[in-house]
């Protein structure tokens, strides 16, 4: 909902596009000669570093077009595997200067996931919603589960209305149709100042559909996607670092928390009603009663509540790698490994959506491509697929694998497995949640992290082994938590070796 503005004449509003860096040098009131003295240095400084960035930012792109050869890796797996969350790890690692000048650009993802884990827990408290379980065995389980309203449901369901509000107005903004250039105004007075009345009639199909007096009933089963075709980030980003961050009215920086339209006054102002919600034992309670976990989705934000709606809040690393977006189309990410044996080699990764109505994508890529990462969340035993509640994850993602492991068309591909969200697989398993009971091949072995990782392992092994067209191909398999830095960054060193020696093996190159 557009707010009045703030008793300020439009021009003074008018910010400068500055980055996170000036934007957090925003002037005091009343400050002094002196302190302004100070400012105005820091200010320099700061946009002394700034450029810093953006040379180096050009010197990657630069790099990349100086090439030798050309691999070619495509990242497969169903949907919430982790492949975006694995390409966000190469980007880190290969050109973290664009990955760092983006980190503000996923404000308006980080933002829309806190919020609709919040209007989940809303619809799961609601006396009349419809929220699923987490998993297939739950159902029956949780219509017998505690009903009526938790105490306060109203007043809490008051309290965080402009979220369901702001639910809406988020989704709609990255996901639907727009043309890849900010409005001319620059991107944050464009960005956010979409009112409830434009929206109307204008959802766009992956966005949410409007509030429900008891909450967005949807708000889990219509992930927000964007198409790959959408310069979202752009939209979302502080401009391109301003080359003069001054204010021509005050001399001054400007920061998105000046904006009346910017989500964080909602979220700020929302603040202590979510975290009671959070905190609240009766919540908490009827969400385990409904197995509704929300860290397995993107509700570890919950945890955050206080520095993620703070005013100048920017994202960190692990927020954006933590950030879901489900992806639409093909992403292609080329990057240029600058040191060790293979410096110079030109790479390109490729990441699709893993949703079922998304992979009819995926063949045209499989005729020139040197690797494939296949992504399996082995955490996922006792889930449902969203796009079909009828379908197990784990049966989707064997059964995935069994159709790439035997592709002709990939025969001569070098295939690298990860078995992804192994912390969440450790966890569930320590929290009781039996492996048996969904898979009854697993029979009476025990329930503990390392049998079940090891059975795991040997079950998509033995699939490779059964039906690869090319009995040579060796199979790399890798047990991953891609949300985590420093180890991913090991294992994509590793794969990167093994992939490129493969791949100089194939033209007897070595
Ligand atoms: N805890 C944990 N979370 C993970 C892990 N890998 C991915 N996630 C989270 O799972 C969610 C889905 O990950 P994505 O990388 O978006 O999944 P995707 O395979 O690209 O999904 P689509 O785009 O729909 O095909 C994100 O919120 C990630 O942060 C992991 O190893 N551990
Ligand atoms: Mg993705």
């Amino acid at each position: 909902m557009a707010r009045p503005r703030n008793g300020r004449g439009e021009g003074s509003r008018r910010r400068s596009l500055s980055d996170p860096l000036s934007a957090a040098l925003l002037p005091p009131p009343n400050e002094t000669f002196e302190q302004k003295e100070e400012r105005l240095r820091i200010e320099v400084e700061a946009k002394r570093v700034s450029d810093g960035i953006d040379e180096m930012i050009k010197q990657e792109r630069a790099d990349m077009k100086k090439t030798k050869a050309d691999v070619s890796v495509l990242l497969l797996g169903q949907s919430e595997s982790g492949k975006s969350t694995t390409l966000k790890q190469f980007q880190l690692l290969h050109a973290p200067s664009t990955f760092h000048a983006e980190r503000i650009a996923w404000r308006a993802v980080i933002y829309l996931n806190l919020v609709k884990s919040v209007t989940r827990i809303l619809n799961a408290l609601s006396p009349d919603g419809d929220e699923e379980a987490d998993d297939n065995a739950s159902i029956a389980v949780s219509s017998e589960a505690g009903h009526g309203a938790v105490p306060n449901y109203e007043r809490y369901r008051q309290r965080l209305q402009p979220l369901i509000e702001l639910e809406a107005r988020l989704s709609h903004l990255l996901s639907s149709p727009d043309e890849d250039e900010p409005t001319q105004l620059g991107p944050l007075n464009g960005a956010w100042s979409q009112t409830n009345e434009q929206m109307n009639g204008h959802v766009g199909p992956n966005s949410v559909s409007s509030p429900s007096k008891h909450g967005n009933a949807h708000s889990r089963r219509t992930e927000v996607a964007v198409h790959t075709s959408k310069n979202w980030k752009k939209a979302f980003s502080l401009g391109n670092k301003a080359k003069n961050p001054m204010s021509p009215h005050t001399g001054e920086i400007q920061g998105w928390w000046e904006d009346p339209d910017d989500p964080v006054h909602d979220l700020h102002a929302c603040a202590p009603a979510m975290l009671d919600l959070w905190r609240d034992p009766h919540v908490r309670k009827r969400l385990e009663e409904k197995k509704i976990r929300l860290q397995e989705s993107a509700g570890f934000y919950l945890d955050e509540i206080p520095r993620i709606t703070a005013k100048k809040y920017i994202p960190t690393d692990p927020d954006v790698l933590k950030a879901r977006l489900k992806t639409l189309g093909v992403v292609e990410y080329p990057f240029l490994v600058t040191g060790g044996a293979n410096k110079g080699v030109k790479w390109k990764i490729y990441d699709v959506g893993g949703a079922r109505n998304q992979r009819h994508a995926w063949v045209p890529y499989f005729t020139d491509v040197t690797a494939i990462i296949f992504l399996a969340p082995i955490s996922a035993f006792d889930q449902v697929l969203e796009e079909d509640r009828r379908v197990n994850r784990l049966e989707d993602s064997l059964l995935l694998w069994k159709y790439v492991v035997s592709s002709k068309l990939l025969s001569d591909v070098s295939i690298v497995l990860f078995l992804n969200k192994c912390d969440l697989l450790r966890s569930k398993l320590g929290a009781g949640v039996r492996l048996a009971d969904h898979m009854i091949s697993y029979g009476d072995r025990p329930n503990d992290y390392e049998s079940v990782s090891k059975y795991m392992k040997n079950k998509f092994g033995v699939i490779h082994q059964q039906f690869t067209p090319n009995k040579e191909r060796e199979l790399y398999c890798h047990y991953t938590s891609v949300t985590d830095t420093r180890r991913t960054a090991t294992i994509i060193g590793d794969v990167r070796d093994i992939i490129i020696k493969q791949h100089l093996k194939d033209f007897k190159l070595v």
